[in-house]
């Protein structure tokens, strides 16, 4: 495996993720952090300088559990995640608006991107850190944070299934018009990711593309402590 997280994210099947996200709207990712790497991503939780702020979900009836947004500039490693996955699922995104017959918006780099979202008076980094305990769970939701948002967000679980903790499986909900919702259940190891639609989809219909709402969240933690890394594009107002 290559040292160096952006070079890892370059190598992936590029080819067969664009079509993974046309075709299901989702696309899990191989494990793409080393334990050491996750380990140390876990650690960051306890050092109150990295943050910005801290939300203890079950106070907003969000779920159970919570949550920390990392203060910009972001930990090193994170920012190269941010960075390195931008180029490529904002290639997806302009793909997504064409087929709704949008105009394609989303610049080629995230240093871009961020610009629009900070002249929208979005300035406030949102990727963050979540933990869950025994009990704890993640309602389904949506990540927007104003008028300006990324299309896909990605998230990475940071604890190992069956010995940090059971229970705990992502969950995406998609909402098709006059149809009823279907569930989705990504089981993801230590240090896999998934990349997933922040808001909606185009989804191929016989009179062309329409487009299927998504929410996501997590079930029910059974036993243990989960943690897991929640990468945003879009910065918050
Ligand atoms: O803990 C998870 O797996 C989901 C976290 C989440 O809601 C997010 O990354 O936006
Ligand atoms: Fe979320």
């Amino acid at each position: 495996m290559p040292e160096r997280i952006a070079e890892r994210i370059a190598a992936l099947d590029w080819m067969h993720l664009q079509h993974t996200l046309d075709e299901q709207g989702f696309a899990a990712l191989p494990s793409l952090l080393t334990p050491d790497e996750c380990t140390e991503m876990i650690a960051t939780y306890t050092d109150d300088s990295l943050f910005r702020s801290t939300i203890d979900m079950a106070r907003y009836r969000f779920g159970i559990g919570q949550y920390r947004y990392y203060q910009a500039p972001l930990p090193p490693f994170l920012q190269q995640l941010r960075e390195s996955f931008y180029p490529e699922l904002a290639k997806a995104a302009n793909r997504w608006l064409d087929q709704l017959g949008q105009e394609a918006i989303y610049p080629t780099s995230l240093p871009a991107f961020l610009e629009h979202c900070h002249e929208e008076g979005q300035t406030r980094s949102t990727p963050l850190l979540l933990k869950y305990e025994a009990g704890g769970y993640n309602c389904l939701h949506q990540d927007l944070y104003g008028d300006v948002y990324f299309p896909f967000q990605v998230v990475f679980v940071l604890s190992q299934k069956e010995v940090d903790y059971t229970g705990g499986e992502f969950l995406l909900m998609e909402q098709r018009p006059r149809a009823q919702s279907r569930g989705h259940v990504v089981t993801l190891e230590q240090g896999a990711g998934l990349i997933f639609p922040t808001n909606h989809r185009p989804v191929a219909g016989s009179r062309g593309y329409y487009r299927a709402t998504l929410r996501h969240g997590v079930s029910t933690i059974t036993s243990g402590v989960r943690y897991s890394l929640g990468i945003i594009f879009h910065d918050a107002k």
